[in-house]
């Protein structure tokens, strides 16, 4: 019984502390913020899973500064009630959606076939779609949902842009990853997890993949003034816990302390636009700053070999 009261007050005092500290909390949770003033009049962005989340308030943000930002986005009807949201709140946003399933190889191919003879720039790519922790899935094309989702699919939608980019140039690669690529190895014997399946495992290699794809990206694309940056955005309260229901209820539930979906979008904006960042490839972002990369996220060897087997996979040869 007496435990029981000394447990009912401890939880009573923390609750009393976390509303008293709430907006303190809320200030620290936020992270960084971009305080970039760059206009992006006259400039193309491309955004990926840009219906929701992170990459809806990347478009605002893109958009809100004059960029014509093209939202890549599975499902066409959420696309376009996105963008009309975008459009409520800034008349002057020049915002369009485009049907791509990264699931799907045909749809990638269709999008960049249709993209790339309608427009003749593209000055920030940002691969920002993903997904968290599904049950055991395979794309169409027969990858593990996450590896195939959240690297193979960007890979190779980011193959079939280079050319335009590098002809935009000077251009931007953003590559959304997670803190969660510290917990992931790429297990070369096992990539679509066939043997055994963890869906936290899977996404934490998928975040690796992320990783070592923009710094060997990097590394290939020296003297072409396109740059390549990986980012982490927070944790952020979006609808990536949707798989998990256990995810789905903590996060509601300590929602003070995660970033919001606009807070989310900061480092990605930052590493898009940041005129100090115009010669920076190859590094990690946080918080708007430098963040630290795990050993198997520097390792050069893994990050040829998974380049190797990326064009392997997906059938296509990118040197
Ligand atoms: N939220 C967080 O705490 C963190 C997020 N990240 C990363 O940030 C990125 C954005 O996530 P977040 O905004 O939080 O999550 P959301 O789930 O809110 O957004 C994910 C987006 O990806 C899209 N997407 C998923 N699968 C596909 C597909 N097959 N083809 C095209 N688009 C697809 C979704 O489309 P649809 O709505 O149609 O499903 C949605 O637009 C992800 O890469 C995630 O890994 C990294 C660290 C932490
Ligand atoms: C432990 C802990 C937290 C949970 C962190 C989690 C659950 C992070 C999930 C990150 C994800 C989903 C990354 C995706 O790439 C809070 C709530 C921040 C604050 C209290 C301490």
């Amino acid at each position: 019984m007496m435990v029981l009261l000394v447990i009912v007050a401890g939880l009573g005092v923390v609750t009393l502390l976390v509303i008293l500290f709430a907006p303190h909390i809320r200030k620290y949770a936020a992270g960084g913020v971009c305080r970039s003033p760059v206009s992006l009049e006259g400039k193309t962005v491309l955004i990926t899973g840009a219906n929701t989340g992170i990459g809806k308030e990347t478009a605002l943000e893109l958009a809100v500064r004059g960029a014509r930002v093209i939202m890549a986005c599975r499902d066409i009807d959420k696309g376009e009630e996105s963008a009309d949201s975008i459009r409520a709140s800034c008349a002057h946003a020049q915002v369009e959606v485009r049907q791509l399933d990264l699931a799907d190889t045909c749809s990638i191919r269709a999008f960049a076939q249709k993209f790339l003879a309608e427009v003749n720039q593209l000055h920030i790519l940002i691969n920002n779609a993903g997904v968290m922790m599904c049950p055991y899935t395979k794309t169409i094309d027969g990858f593990e949902m996450h590896i195939g989702v959240n690297h193979l699919g960007h890979f190779l939608l980011a193959s079939l842009l280079i050319g335009l980019l590098k002809r935009s140039a000077p251009a931007r690669i953003v590559v959304v990853s997670s803190l969660a690529h510290n917990f992931g190895w790429i297990r070369f014997h096992d990539l679509h997890s066939q043997g055994s399946y963890n869906s936290g495992l899977a996404y934490c290699q998928s975040k690796l993949a992320n990783v070592l794809f923009a710094r060997e990206l990097s590394r290939r694309l020296k003297g072409t003034n396109v740059t390549v940056n990986s980012v982490h955005p927070g944790t952020v309260n979006s609808d990536l816990t949707r798989h998990s229901t256990l995810m789905t209820i903590f996060f509601s539930v300590f929602s003070t302390f995660l970033k919001t979906p606009r807070e989310g979008a900061q480092t990605s904006i930052y590493c898009a636009i940041a005129d100090e960042l115009h010669s920076i490839s190859g590094k990690h972002f946080s918080d708007c700053a430098p963040a630290f990369v795990a050993p198997q996220g520097r390792s050069e060897e893994t990050s040829r070999r998974l380049w190797d087997v990326s064009c392997e996979q997906l059938g296509i040869q990118w040197d």
